[in-house]
């Protein structure tokens, strides 16, 4: 156990991509935590994917021990936050265990959407903040520029701020001195019962689920019994342990520090992040305050392309939802695509990883349906009715009106490219709150219907902008707006999947967006094949696809029979990416692309 007055916990904020894991791998390799030899780049960040897309997911912990130029020796305990939007949560739950944050900001760049976002966090939860200049070994480096624009935009001090490259090294030794000098200690009690907060947990195949957890008052020892205060359920902890970063076990934890427990959990599910731990008996009176769970927002459908998979996609989405409690999901039977499952997610990034997880790690081709938020439908009858899948509208005669989640989006872009992004954000129904400037940066805020924004709003906003705008958003809540919803037929058939919510007055010009897109999609056939866009029975929009006869061997005539065959068997093979509706194929992707919108 450490004493408090040397132990020192804190987090790293940072926009995307400003060198936040760069700077945590340093932090280790200068203090000796992990020999060189077994330093790989971006340690912290576990999972391939995480690695593949260069993005942090999971909270991630690293225990650091460090003598100061003082001569005193110090546990270091950073708490590693993810960047993105989606993520927001995490960031908020892991700030409340630490005291001070490095606010790290790329100097070639200056400050992004997430540095506010994340900085402000930091902020309600009281932390002492040191800023941070990373990249100075880039020759765009700007320094004075940077740290105006904290004090400007932020209202921090600035002047003493730490320049540092994480790549060559440079300023990591003034970084850890400002952690040790700068930063509080944390403050606890040794003598109270045990009161410690959950962080965050995940399944581990060895270990059933792990626990991460700060100590606040008391002490967490092995062998003991514990209960966590949401649900008075008892565990019996059987490890205790802190991450270096790999686990090493330990035989207790005291006030102020942060590591892990083991109770044979079997999941993650039955661990609330932000529960208090305390013990069996004459524990902590008074629990910790302020945490909820996070709540899924985006919702789509997910289903194998080939459904005799529907069994190995049920167990994929068991074993994932084993480890991610934010991610729920039901089972959903989809008159085109058939037997599948309609999933919730934070956000479209958190889409995107279980999408990719489950086609990489088990191998399963999915069909995802377009992601929808939840809507409010507030039934004649006065019943409210939660919609998560276009599909389930009930009789709009039935319906009283209808309200859709809005956000407060927070814009940074360069000055030159405010004007599409204004545009951008008029387009999808946005109503402009706020436009400041920071330098040559203009930052806007615009409420905003999510609806408009889950789907592509992110890609839009990064090609008008040449990727030079920053995007955060946060829920506001709901309000009533003219929603209808649009169905598209295929052949006279209606697909399910393609059924949207959208506003009234943008319906028809959706609807034949949409039309024209599935034109293009959709292979010919030997028949003519009608489009349509409809509401209700009333069709909006109409495209006709020509017959034609698809003879793709007819250039290899007299040819090579070898050819021929191939050709025939790489069909054969893009066929397997379709699905059939009545007596047409659809290709996998005309469910997302038909959805994208140019403006
Ligand atoms: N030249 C230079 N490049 C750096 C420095 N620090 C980080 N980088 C690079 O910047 C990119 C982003 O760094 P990361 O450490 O992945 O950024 P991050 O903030 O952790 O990003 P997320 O984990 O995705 O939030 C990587 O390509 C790094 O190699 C630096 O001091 N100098």
């Amino acid at each position: 156990m450490t004493d408090l007055a040397h132990i020192r916990n804190f987090s790293i904020v940072a926009h995307i991509d400003h060198g936040k894991s760069t700077l945590a791998d340093r932090l280790i390799q200068e203090t000796g935590t992990v020999k060189d030899r077994d330093m790989k780049e971006q340690l912290l960040d576990s999972m391939d994917i995480e690695r593949e897309r260069g993005i942090t997911i999971k909270a991630n912990t690293v225990r650091i021990d460090y003598t100061a130029d003082n001569g005193e020796a110090y546990v270091l305990n950073l708490i590693d936050t993810p960047g993105h939007v989606d993520f927001a949560y995490e960031v908020s739950r892991s700030m409340r265990a630490v005291e001070g944050s490095l606010l790290v900001v790329d100097s070639t760049q200056g400050v992004e959407a997430q540095t506010l976002a994340n900085v402000y966090q930091a902020i309600d939860a009281d932390h002492e903040i040191v800023p941070v200049l990373n990249k100075i070994d880039l020759p765009a480096s700007d320094c004075d520029r940077v740290a105006e624009q904290i004090e400007d935009v932020i209202g921090i001090d600035a002047t003493d701020a730490i320049q540092v490259s994480a790549k060559t090294g440079q300023g990591i030794h003034e970084t850890l001195e400002a952690i040790v000098q700068q930063l509080p200690a944390p403050q606890g009690n040794l003598d109270a019962p045990l009161k410690a907060m959950l962080v965050d947990s995940w399944y581990d195949a060895y270990l059933g689920v792990i626990v991460l957890v700060r100590i606040m008052d008391g002490t967490l020892k092995k062998g003991m019994r514990v209960k966590f205060m949401s649900n008075n359920t008892l565990h019996h902890v059987d490890r205790v342990g802190v991450f270096r970063p790999e686990m090493e076990m330990v035989d207790s934890l005291g006030p102020g520090e942060i590591g892990f427990l083991t109770a044979s959990i079997k999941q993650v599910r039955d661990t609330r992040v932000g529960d208090t731990i305390t013990n069996d008996r004459n524990g902590t009176e008074e629990a910790l305050t302020g945490f909820k769970p996070a709540q899924p927002v985006v919702f789509c459908g997910l289903f194998p392309v080939d459904s005799s998979e529907f069994e190995d996609l049920r167990d994929a989405i068991d074993k994932l939802a084993l480890n991610d409690a934010s991610f729920s999901f039901e089972m959903e039977t989809s008159a085109a695509l058939g037997f599948g499952f309609r999933c919730g997610f934070l956000g479209l990034l958190h889409l995107e990883v279980i999408r990719d997880r489950i086609e990489r790690e088990y191998d399963i081709e999915l069909i995802t349906t377009a992601p929808s938020v939840i809507y409010h439908v507030y039934m004649k009858d006065g019943e409210m009715i939660e919609l998560h899948n276009p599909a389930d509208m009930p009789d709009p005669s039935k319906v009283d009106h209808i309200e859709e989640p809005r956000i407060k989006a927070t814009i940074l872009v360069p000055d030159e490219f405010l004007g599409d992004v204004l545009k951008l954000c008029q387009d999808r129904r946005g109503i402009q709150m706020d436009l400041t400037y920071a330098g040559s940066r203009a930052m806007v805020v615009y409420d905003l219907p999510l609806n408009e924004v889950v789907f592509d709003f992110y890609d839009r906003l990064k090609s008008v902008t040449k990727g030079y705008a920053s995007f955060d958003y946060q829920m506001t809540g709901y309000t009533e707006d003219a929603l209808v919803k649009m169905s598209v037929l295929v052949n006279d058939e209606p697909v399910d999947a393609l059924s949207t919510m959208v506003h009234r007055d943008r319906a028809e010009m959706r609807g034949r967006a949409m039309c024209e897109k599935l034109k293009d999609l959709i292979p010919r056939h030997m028949f003519k094949i009608p489009i349509q866009a409809a509401i209700g029975g009333k069709v909006i929009a109409r495209e006709t696809l020509s017959a034609l006869r698809k003879d793709v061997t007819a250039k290899c005539y007299g040819g090579d029979a070898t050819r021929k065959r191939k050709l025939l068997d790489k069909q054969k093979a893009g066929k397997k990416k379709m699905r059939q509706f009545g007596k047409v194929d659809i290709p996998q992707e005309a469910f997302i692309s038909a959805l994208k919108m140019d403006s």
